[in-house]
């Protein structure tokens, strides 16, 4: 195996060994601790400009294949794993990962001590890394790393989001049929804003009963808004998305004229992050963030616990209760999970109820939005 060298901008210096592909990439180093599911993290496009590094130590086992894309591209820049398996043994495996990764260009780091790198995250937070199978040299990794830009210097995106609007076809994964069910013909038109949409999102919004038009991150809100007030769409939904939500001042701007003409409005993760925004609650960052399965999060509205799937790093202030009534709070450190805007029909969660992967608790919230839209 070629061996890969790793450097962390607290000094930490790594020597591994590579698969997938080659070369040298920069990026945030986050931990996921999903059991499952490798494929749907590589590509959900909200690790653009990040290392994933799983604390499931066994990943590659169950092979890839082409229904578990959450996008069309893997967008990390690298994963790091303690056990790399080529050989896979699933009833629906197409292929193996290492292949996935080259395709896609995303560097693969295995035989390395997941665990060491995980408790080191956590106890000093997420951190810029760099990782190259072609210099070996600390000092000049050292060097590379310092001229590089951070996460929060680039408009991520940009990179993930459509170039073309689209009508989206297909509804959740059908387990008896081993396909995803077809999209129906529906009278409930929203609008999706791909900030880096994974595709279980539209998935669902589809199986709860709406026509889905994906539109880029570049949309006009006059366009929108024109739709609305013609009737054509009852609804927008935002979507996830890579990168620190408050480098998208753009993005906010459209946004706001949005709010301003009371559409009713469902957005998850990022685009819960940038509602906050729009409404002049900037967000923060987490230490180390939440990414993972297995999350509990209280729903206040009903007081049932719903265990979740989490991807961010960024959060909502406690002061967005001024304007917000909190619908979800996170039980593993207390922070906003959910919010509904005071007076207006727009409501979000940081979480992923679309899951992929992960548990199915929230995913109720998909019908609410329908029904708000019908
Ligand atoms: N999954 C997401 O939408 C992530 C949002 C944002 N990039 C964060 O890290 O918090």
């Amino acid at each position: 195996m070629q061996k890969v060298w790793i450097y962390i901008e607290n000094g930490t210096f790594l020597e591994a060994d590579s698969f997938g592909a080659t070369g040298t990439a920069v990026g945030e180093i986050v931990f996921n601790t999903s059991m499952t599911g490798y494929q749907e993290i590589i590509t959900d496009p909200s690790y653009a400009g990040q290392f994933v590094t799983f604390t499931m130590p066994e990943i590659g086992n169950v092979g890839v294949n082409e229904d578990d894309m959450e996008s069309f591209l893997a967008h990390c820049k690298g994963v790091l794993v303690r056990s790399y398996h080529h050989e896979y043994s699933n009833f629906r495996a197409q292929g193996d990962l290492d292949s996935l990764l080259k395709e896609h260009n995303v560097l693969g780091i295995c035989n390395i001590d997941t665990r060491y790198l995980t408790k080191m995250l956590r106890d000093e937070g997420a951190m810029m890394m760099i990782a190259s199978t072609e210099i070996s040299d600390k000092e000049e990794l050292a060097k590379t790393l310092k001229q590089s830009p951070r996460i929060e210097d680039i408009n991520y995106i940009k990179e993930v989001t459509t170039k073309e609007p689209y009508i989206h076809k297909y509804g959740t994964w059908n387990h008896e049929k081993l396909r995803y069910n077809k999209a129906v013909m529906s009278d409930k038109k929203i609008v999706a804003i791909d900030y880096g949409i994974k595709r279980n999102i539209l998935n669902e919004l589809v199986e709860s009963g709406l026509e889905v038009e994906v539109v880029p991150a570049t949309f006009k809100a006059e366009d929108l808004i024109a739709k609305f007030e013609a009737a054509e769409i009852g609804g927008i939904f935002l979507s996830n998305g890579p990168g620190d939500p408050l480098t998208l001042t753009e993005e906010k701007q459209e946004l706001q004229k949005l709010i301003d003409k009371n559409i009713p409005i469902f957005a998850i993760c990022l685009g819960h992050q940038m509602l906050s925004i729009a409404h002049g609650y900037d967000t923060y960052k987490l230490k180390f963030g939440q990414h993972g399965g297995n999350h509990p999060v209280a729903n206040l509205q009903t007081s049932v616990v719903e265990i979740t799937a989490q991807n961010h790093n960024y959060n909502v202030p406690d002061n967005i209760i001024e304007i917000a009534e909190v619908t979800h709070k996170n039980l593993f450190d207390n922070t906003i999970e959910g919010v509904k805007y005071k007076n207006k029909e727009i409501f979000s969660v940081q979480h992923h109820p679309e899951a992929s992967p992960g548990p199915h608790e929230s995913k109720y919230i998909f019908k609410q939005f329908a029904e708000i839209v019908k």
